[in-house]
C-alpha cells in the first residue's frame, strides 16, 4: 500500500476467527463430510471462539514508512445443543459452513444450533468489536500521568469518532504521542497474549474518576503458571486421563471411587482441568480432551504421561533450587546435585518414559531434516529407548542404527519395545560413550546430548567421534539451537532446567559449527525440526 503515488494508510486492521474444541483447532471446512467432521466434534459441548486482531499503525518520517504493531484476542464461549444428524445434514445442504470457521455461522442459520454464548456475541460472528473500540482508545488516548491520579470529571478526553481521530493527528498520527503515562506500549513477546484490554474508568460521588491500568492477565497467568503445571502432574498421576480414556463420560464421584480420593477434591481438580482444556465437562459428566486422550493417558506411542511425572516428582524438586543456581552458577549447583544419592531404579526408568514419549513426537522431524539417504550405519550415541533410531530406519530402508546408552538404560529398554514395532536393523550396545570404544558407524548422531555437558567435555566427546567417523562420514546433532532472532519461548524453561540440573547450556549455531570444525567436520549445516528442535548436519574431512 505505500508506494509513491499512494498515501500511506494510517491504520491497517486484520482479524481472524478460529474455534477450537478439546485442544484441536478448526479452520473453515474443506467440503461437506469436513463440515460434518467439525459441527459433529461442536455437537451438544461448549466450544471456544477465537478472534485475533492485529492494528498496524503505519505514519510516514522523512519518506519512509514506519510501523507500530498492536495485537489481542478475544475469546467466546459458545455452547451447541444436542442436535440431530438430520438437522446437522440440513444445516450443511443449506451451504452456509463452507466458508465458515468451525463450520456455522451464529447469525445466519447456524444461530439455530447454539444454546447459550458467554462473552462477546459479535466475536462469534467475526470482529470483537468492543475490545477493539477499547484498543483503539488505549492506543489513540493512552490515559496521562496526571490521568493516573483523581481528576475531575470534565477533564477526561472525549472519545472522538475514528475520522475526528486522523484530524488531531496532522501529520503525525503516533499514537504514542503525549504518552508520558506509558498506557500505549510497542508490540511485544507476551503482548500477543493478548489479555491487554484499557485500563477503566470509575466515578466516585465526587464526580472524580480514578483510571486503573489495564488488567495484566498475562502476567497473572505466568504467576499462577505453576499450579497449573501441578493440577497437570498430579491428574497424571493419580491416572484421571487413563480412566476417562476411551470412556463415556463419567461424574466425579465415580472418578473419585475409581482414582481413590475423595469426592470434593476430585471436583476441584477436574473443574481445573476442564477449565485447562485438558478435560470436557457436559451434563453427563467429565471426559477427556483428544489432547488429555493422546498425551496424558500413560500409555500410547504419544504420551507424555512419563514426562509430567519426571516433571513432577524430579524437575519440580530441582526447581526449588532455581534461585540457588541463578545466585551460585551451574558449577556450584551442579556440584551440589552430584552429593545425591545415586539414582534409583524407578527414577531411572521415568526419565526414559519421558524422554520416550518426547522423542517419539520429534523423531520423524529429526529424521528427514535432511536426506541421510548416503549413510548405510549409524551410532545413535545416548540414544535411551531407540525412539529416534526407530524412526530413522522407518525412513531410511537401507540404514542399520546402533544404540549406545549407559548399561543402567539399556538394562531397560525391552519395556519400551512395542509388539510389532521391533526391528532387527536396530540394536543396542551398554557403554560410556566418554569411556568405552565407539560402535563403528559411517554417521554418529548427538540427540539432546551436547546441552547436557560444559565445553570440556563436550570437546572430549566430539573428539572421540572424530577419532572413529571416516572421511565422508557425518555428524548429527539435535538440540535446540539459540538464535537472536527466534528465542524460542519453549525454549527457556529448558535453559533453566539445565542450569539447575547439569554444567551444560544451550548453544547458537556459530558455537556448533566452531565445535564441529574444531573436530574435524566441515559444511555444518542447520535445519528446524518443529517447534523445539533443531539439527545440525557435519561432514567429516578428509585429514590433512
Ligand atoms: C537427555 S537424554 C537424550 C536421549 C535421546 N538421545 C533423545 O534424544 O531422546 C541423554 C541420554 O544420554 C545418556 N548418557 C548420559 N551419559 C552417558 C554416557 N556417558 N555414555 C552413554 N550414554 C550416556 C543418558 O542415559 C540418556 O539416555
Amino acid at each position: 500500500m505505500h508506494q509513491k503515488d499512494l498515501r500511506a494508510p494510517d491504520v491497517v486492521i486484520g482479524a481472524d476467527t478460529i474455534v477450537t474444541v478439546g485442544g484441536l483447532i478448526l479452520e473453515k471446512p474443506v467440503d461437506k463430510q469436513d463440515a460434518y467432521r467439525m459441527l459433529s466434534r461442536l455437537n451438544g459441548k461448549e466450544h471456544s471462539v477465537f478472534t485475533g486482531v492485529a492494528i498496524v499503525h503505519c505514519c510516514t518520517k522523512d519518506s519512509q514508512l514506519d510501523t507500530e504493531v498492536s495485537e489481542f484476542h478475544e475469546e467466546t464461549t459458545v455452547k451447541f445443543s444436542e442436535l440431530s444428524e438430520e438437522l446437522l445434514w440440513e444445516y450443511i445442504d443449506s451451504g452456509e459452513p463452507m466458508d465458515k470457521a468451525g463450520g456455522y455461522g451464529i447469525q445466519a442459520l447456524g444461530g439455530m444450533l447454539v444454546e447459550y454464548v458467554h462473552g462477546d456475541f459479535l466475536n462469534v460472528v467475526g470482529f470483537p468489536l468492543n475490545h477493539f473500540c477499547k484498543k483503539l482508545v488505549e492506543l489513540y488516548y493512552p490515559p496521562q500521568h496526571e490521568d493516573m491520579q483523581r481528576v475531575k470529571h470534565d477533564s477526561i478526553p472525549p472519545v472522538d469518532t475514528f475520522e475526528n481521530l486522523s484530524d488531531v493527528e496532522e501529520g503525525s498520527s503516533d499514537p504514542a504521542q503525549g504518552n508520558e503515562g506509558g498506557g500505549h506500549r510497542r508490540a511485544e513477546a507476551g503482548s500477543g497474549r493478548g489479555q491487554v484490554p484499557a485500563g477503566s474508568q470509575g466515578a466516585d460521588s465526587n464526580g472524580t474518576v480514578e483510571i486503573t491500568p489495564p488488567f495484566p492477565a498475562g502476567l497473572l497467568e505466568l504467576v499462577d503458571g505453576f499450579k497449573a503445571s501441578k493440577a497437570l502432574f498430579i491428574a497424571c498421576k493419580l491416572k484421571v486421563f487413563d480412566v476417562l480414556k476411551d470412556e463415556a463420560p463419567l461424574k466425579a464421584v465415580d472418578i473419585a471411587g475409581k482414582i481413590d480420593a475423595s469426592v470434593c477434591g476430585t471436583e476441584r481438580l477436574l473443574d481445573v482441568c476442564v477449565a485447562l482444556g485438558l478435560l470436557e465437562k457436559t451434563d453427563r459428566g467429565y471426559c477427556n480432551t483428544d489432547l488429555a486422550d493422546l498425551h496424558l493417558a500413560s500409555d500410547g506411542e504419544y504420551s507424555l504421561h512419563g514426562l509430567a511425572m519426571h516433571s513432577n516428582d524430579h524437575a519440580w524438586n530441582l526447581f526449588t533450587d532455581l534461585e540457588l543456581a541463578v545466585r551460585e552458577g551451574a558449577d556450584a549447583a551442579f556440584g551440589r546435585k552430584a552429593e545425591d544419592p545415586v539414582q534409583s531404579k524407578q527414577t531411572k526408568l521415568q526419565f526414559m518414559r519421558a524422554m520416550h514419549g518426547l522423542t517419539n513426537l520429534t523423531a520423524r522431524q529429526v529424521a528427514t531434516a535432511f536426506d541421510l539417504s548416503r549413510f548405510s550405519s549409524a551410532c545413535d550415541l545416548g540414544g535411551c529407548t531407540g525412539a529416534l533410531a526407530r524412526a530413522l530406519t522407518r525412513e531410511y530402508p537401507r540404514l542399520k542404527v546402533t544404540v549406545l546408552d549407559l548399561p543402567e538404560v539399556i538394562e531397560h529398554v525391552p519395556c519400551f519395545q512395542l509388539e510389532g514395532r521391533q526391528t532387527e536393523r536396530v540394536s543396542f550396545v551398554p557403554g560410556d560413550f566418554f569411556k568405552d570404544g565407539l560402535p563403528e558407524a559411517e554417521l554418529y548422531i548427538l540427540s539432546r546430548i551436547l546441552h547436557e555437558w560444559p565445553d570440556d567435555k563436550v570437546h572430549q566427546l566430539l573428539s572421540r567421534i572424530s577419532g572413529s567417523c571416516k572421511p565422508g562420514g557425518g555428524i548429527l546433532v539435535a538440540e535446540t539451537v539459540l538464535e537472536e532472532k527466534r528465542p524460542a519461548r519453549g525454549s527457556l524453561p529448558a535453559s533453566l532446567n539445565l542450569l539447575v540440573r547439569t554444567q551444560g547450556r544451550e548453544r547458537s549455531l556459530p558455537e556448533y559449527r566452531r565445535l564441529l570444525e574444531q573436530h574435524g567436520f566441515w559444511d555444518v549445516q542447520l535445519a528446524h525440526a518443529g517447534d523445539r528442535l533443531d539439527v545440525v548436519l557435519g561432514t567429516r574431512a578428509s585429514p590433512p
